[in-house]
């Protein structure tokens, strides 16, 4: 478990109870990092993501993708969509996060956020398309966000910094018990990009 402590300074778990979320900090020097962020803005197919509230279908300024090993389908926002296959960006940095943390992924979300005026609401990741309690891993390129989880019936909060470059890998009862955010802030000015690596199950999908 303590395998990688010396190279990437790993917090096994952020949560106090009723999940495992482990920081890994920056598994991608700040070269390398950079480097995938200008190649994931280019080669990237960004969309907007779109969604019905108030039965209005609203479009994000946020700019959306999704990845995976098959044009595996998935419902989101009560709306269907189909997975890309991988690119070799994509896959190089697949490889690098599953040898690092010994978990495997089929699929990938990725999100844009411009600046600290896009972010995502406190939600958990339990769709029914995913693996149960299975691990999701968000690996940040671009500007240092905050990042909160808050108990679903405790209410405690836990706050953490996701650094460029840094993996945070979500297991076990994390999604039932905890839901997670990235608060807006007019602080930070610059883009960043997350991977979240999801594991669909196919015969639910
Ligand atoms: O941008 C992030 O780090 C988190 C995104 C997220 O929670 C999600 O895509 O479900
Ligand atoms: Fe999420």
């Amino acid at each position: 478990m303590s395998l990688f402590n010396d190279q990437f300074e790993l917090i096994e778990n952020i949560l106090p109870y009723d999940g495992v979320t482990s920081y890994y900090g920056k598994v991608f020097s700040e070269e390398e990092a950079n480097d995938y962020f200008q190649k994931l803005m280019t080669e990237i197919e960004w969309k907007s993501d779109e969604a019905i509230i108030f039965g209005k279908l609203i479009e994000t300024k946020r700019k959306v993708a999704w990845y995976g090993n098959e044009p595996f389908s998935y419902t989101y926002s009560g709306r269907t969509k189909t997975a890309l296959t991988w690119n070799k960006t994509l896959l190089e940095i697949k490889e690098k996060i599953e040898s690092v943390s010994g978990e495997s992924f089929n699929s990938c979300l990725l999100n844009l956020y411009h600046d600290g005026s896009e972010g995502m609401a406190y939600h958990s990741d339990g769709e029914k398309d995913l693996k149960e309690n299975g691990a999701i891993s968000s690996v940040s390129f671009g500007a240092e966000r905050k990042f909160n989880f808050k108990h679903k019936t405790t209410k405690e909060l836990v706050s953490l910094i996701l650094e460029n470059g840094s993996l945070l890998m979500m297991k076990d009862t994390t999604q039932k018990f905890w839901l997670h955010r990235l608060p807006t802030t007019t602080r930070i000015i610059k883009p960043r990009i997350s991977l979240t690596f999801r594991t669909i199950d196919k015969s639910k999908n």
